[in-house]
């Protein structure tokens, strides 16, 4: 009998939940920020956002995180697509957000670097995010 080489690999953990914002200007920059050292994939960049404690709702986590990393009002955000992707070091389950509504300028609160992009151009991209980027691109196209 011949067994699968996935069943042989060790169990997946449970997916851990993380609530992920995409401030969109309305000229359709995005924000990004650069994972801090101590993190893993640290210096990889990413949307902002983090895992959501036990009890919370996803807008609520994404809220919090905004304004404990940036200092950032999330005023509205609707909820857009949802990412499993398994890392050596979680298995998470992305809930990305788009906010067009908020208030405040983003301030480096965790001393983490941050840009607006128009056409994406920093890296590298947490590998879970890249096929963000083409898909924000559709998103920024007139209807
Ligand atoms: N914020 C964010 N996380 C992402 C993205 N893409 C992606 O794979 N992730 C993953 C990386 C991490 O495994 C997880 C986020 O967890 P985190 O460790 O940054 O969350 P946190 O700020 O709550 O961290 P901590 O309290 O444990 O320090 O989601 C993304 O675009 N944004």
């Amino acid at each position: 009998m011949t067994v699968a080489s996935e069943t042989m690999a060790a169990p997946i953990a449970a997916p851990i939940d993380v609530a992920v914002g995409i401030l969109m200007k309305p000229n359709g920059d995005v924000l990004l920020g650069q994972r801090p050292e101590g993190k893993p994939y640290a210096g990889y960049w990413e949307f902002p956002g983090g895992k959501v404690e036990g009890g919370e709702s996803i807008l609520d986590a994404l809220k919090r995180e905004f304004l404990e990393e940036l200092g950032i009002e999330v005023i509205s955000a609707e909820p857009w697509c949802g990412v499993q992707h398994v890392y050596p070091h979680a298995h998470v389950r992305l809930h990305f957000y788009i906010s067009r509504e908020w208030r405040g300028e983003p301030q480096s609160l965790e001393g983490q670097a941050f840009a607006w992009q128009g056409s994406v151009e920093v890296e590298p991209l947490l590998p879970a995010t890249i096929p963000l980027i083409e898909w924000i691109d559709k998103l920024r196209l007139p209807l």
